[in-house]
């Protein structure tokens, strides 16, 4: 029996560690750290809850020290594809129908698992797969994780209770019924938060799904899993597909079941899914709902009201908090001549202190980009800009992947606002900066605003309350984040709920209830307690 009306757990955002020296938390993780270097994990494709091995295995690297195997994975075929896709039909019918009581229960039980027993197993995971630091990994792999599913949670109780007026003898009812077929999800390598919550978010709101992770980031992915087994998933419901990109968009985008895609990634990933599914839009049994954040573009612009030390710290962290691989980087700025002496001092002594290496030792700040194509297109940026006469390196500019791939914290100053690493997404630590004369405040803002295709996060320095809403108002459009007197990244769940658009996305923002309605497809039922029996109407008595 399940009488009651339940009230969810109040949700309140995960505390963060801070791994200080002499701290537990900093022995247990970097106890998991050495233990996860000693071992090689076997990773399966998890379809209904059976772990398939097959015959085309990846190996997962730590990108800081790239001959260490961490793990090895198996990629999922055709086959396991469209195993992946009946596994999930057949899931649908009993996940739709269980109590909503019990299927947040698992979302909150795996929350607590992750900020709990398996924090250090998740974060090491992260932090040896992905080079994150200690101090990024905390906030995405154990912070975010756990925020994403204890409000996702909370975010469909508030749908559930959104209900129409009835009137006297009726009562209408909303149902929020999943979306017809399956949903699709593919994640990319830089967010583990990201990845877990792309396949949760609509199977909290009672959708199966089938779950393709980016390959970089497949061991702390798997671990997700896992903890999403323990924490009592019914087989079937996701299912973790480990694959090539271009297969799934064949086989399963395509499957005419195919009812929601939800997508983070980069913009040119997004539009060719876009485009596919345009093709195949008669062959659908509904309209696939499309979700997509993706890339960015994002800006740094301080007023000549600034205070200049608070935009170094804002460009320093921005640009080189995880190796500039977060979507919201700040990776262009805008600086009035006035104040560039004490930007480009400040930022060349804070840039100078950035130690770059094995994340493995706390006291580095930066550890390695991805893998070797994010290596060689990064790089390829800072030769350009050394060959240009319209930019100059002012910090880093140097690259080395002998060992792992290590890209210095680079700082570009170029005299064209339209320079091509002031427009186009590196994801790497590199930062262009364009100095503005005091008097061309508006051209450069017009610049702002128009130099890329993105509009993802943004930032302005400010003191002056005029300034401060005026540069609002004129960049309205330039941002999904905006920023004022602060740094463009870190958005935390239910606070700045997350996303953009232009060329950056669906602007669902991940990470509220937005995103949330996106995966339901409500049913009105009305109900009438006195069906009338009257055809007629009453003025039809008299002309
Ligand atoms: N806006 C946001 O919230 C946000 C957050 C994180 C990352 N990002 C963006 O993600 C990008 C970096 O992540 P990435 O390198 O993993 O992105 P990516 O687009 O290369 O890959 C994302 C995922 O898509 C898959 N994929 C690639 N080609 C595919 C295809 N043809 N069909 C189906 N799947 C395909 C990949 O295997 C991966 O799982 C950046 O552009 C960044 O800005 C955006
Ligand atoms: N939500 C994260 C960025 C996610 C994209 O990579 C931030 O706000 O920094």
């Amino acid at each position: 029996m399940s009488n009651g009306v339940f009230n969810i757990p109040t949700p309140t955002n995960e505390p963060g560690n801070t791994y200080a020296p002499g701290t537990k938390e900093r022995e247990t993780l970097k106890a998991e750290l050495k233990r996860q270097s000693e071992t090689v994990v076997d990773i399966p494709v998890i379809i209904n809850g059976e772990n398939i091995k097959t015959d085309s295995v990846k190996q997962v690297v730590m990108p800081h020290d790239h001959q260490h195997v961490l793990a090895n994975f198996s990629l999922a075929g055709e086959k396991e594809l469209r195993d992946a896709v009946e596994a999930a039909m057949a899931a649908k019918e009993s996940w739709a129908n269980m109590p909503w009581q019990h299927r947040a229960s698992i979302f909150l039980k795996a929350a607590d698992l992750i900020s709990g027993p398996y924090r250090d197993v998740i974060n090491s995971a992260t932090m040896l797969g992905q080079s994150k630091t200690a101090y990024q990994t905390e906030i995405d792999a154990a912070q975010e994780l756990a925020d994403f599913l204890r409000f996702g949670v909370d975010y469909a109780n508030q749908i559930y209770q959104m209900q129409p007026d009835s009137m006297k003898n009726i009562w209408n009812r909303l149902e929020y019924r999943p979306l017809d077929g399956f949903v699709l999800a593919i994640s990319p390598f830089n967010f583990t938060a990201i990845g877990g919550n792309l396949p949760s978010a609509p199977a909290i709101m009672g959708n199966v799904v089938v779950w393709k992770p980016a390959s970089t980031s497949v061991l702390s992915n798997y671990y997700f899993m896992r903890i999403l087994e323990e924490a009592g998933l019914p087989k079937g419901v996701i299912n973790f597909v480990p694959s090539r990109g271009s297969q799934v968009s064949e086989v399963v985008l395509t499957d005419p079941r195919m009812s929601g895609f939800h997508f983070t990634g980069s913009t040119s990933t997004f539009q060719t899914i876009w485009k596919n599914v345009g093709e195949n839009i008669m062959n659908y049994k509904s309209y696939p709902r499309l979700v997509g954040e993706t890339g960015g573009k994002d800006f740094v612009f301080a007023h000549e009201t600034a205070q200049a030390d608070k935009v170094v710290a804002a460009l320093v962290r921005g640009a080189f908090e995880y190796q500039g691989q977060k979507c919201s980087a700040a990776s262009r700025a805008y600086i009035p001549a006035s104040m560039w002496e004490e930007v480009k001092a400040g930022v060349l002594e804070e840039t100078a202190k950035l130690k770059v290496g094995d994340v493995r030792d706390f006291r580095n700040f930066m550890g390695a980009v991805i893998d070797k194509p994010a290596f060689d297109s990064i790089t390829s940026y800072i030769d350009y800009a050394a060959d240009s006469e319209e930019a100059e390196i002012i910090a880093g500019g140097t690259y080395d992947d002998s060992v792992g791939y290590f890209v210095q914290p680079t700082v570009i100053v170029t005299t064209n606002p339209n320079f091509k690493t002031m427009t186009e997404e590196i994801f790497g630590p590199v930062l262009t900066i364009y100095v503005y004369e005091n008097d061309q405040l508006e051209d450069t803002l017009t610049a702002v605003d128009t130099a890329s295709m993105y509009a993802l996060t943004g930032a302005i320095f400010a003191q002056d309350r005029e300034a401060i809403m005026h540069l609002e108002r004129r960049l309205s459009g330039a941002a999904g984040n905006f920023y004022i007197n602060d740094k463009p990244t870190g958005a935390v769940i239910n606070q700045q709920p997350f996303g953009g658009s232009r060329g950056s996305g669906t602007n669902d923002k991940a990470g509220s209830v937005f995103n949330m309605i996106r995966w339901t497809s409500p049913r009105i039922i009305k109900e009438n307690f006195a069906p009338t029996t009257e055809i007629a109407y009453p003025f039809m008595d008299e002309e």
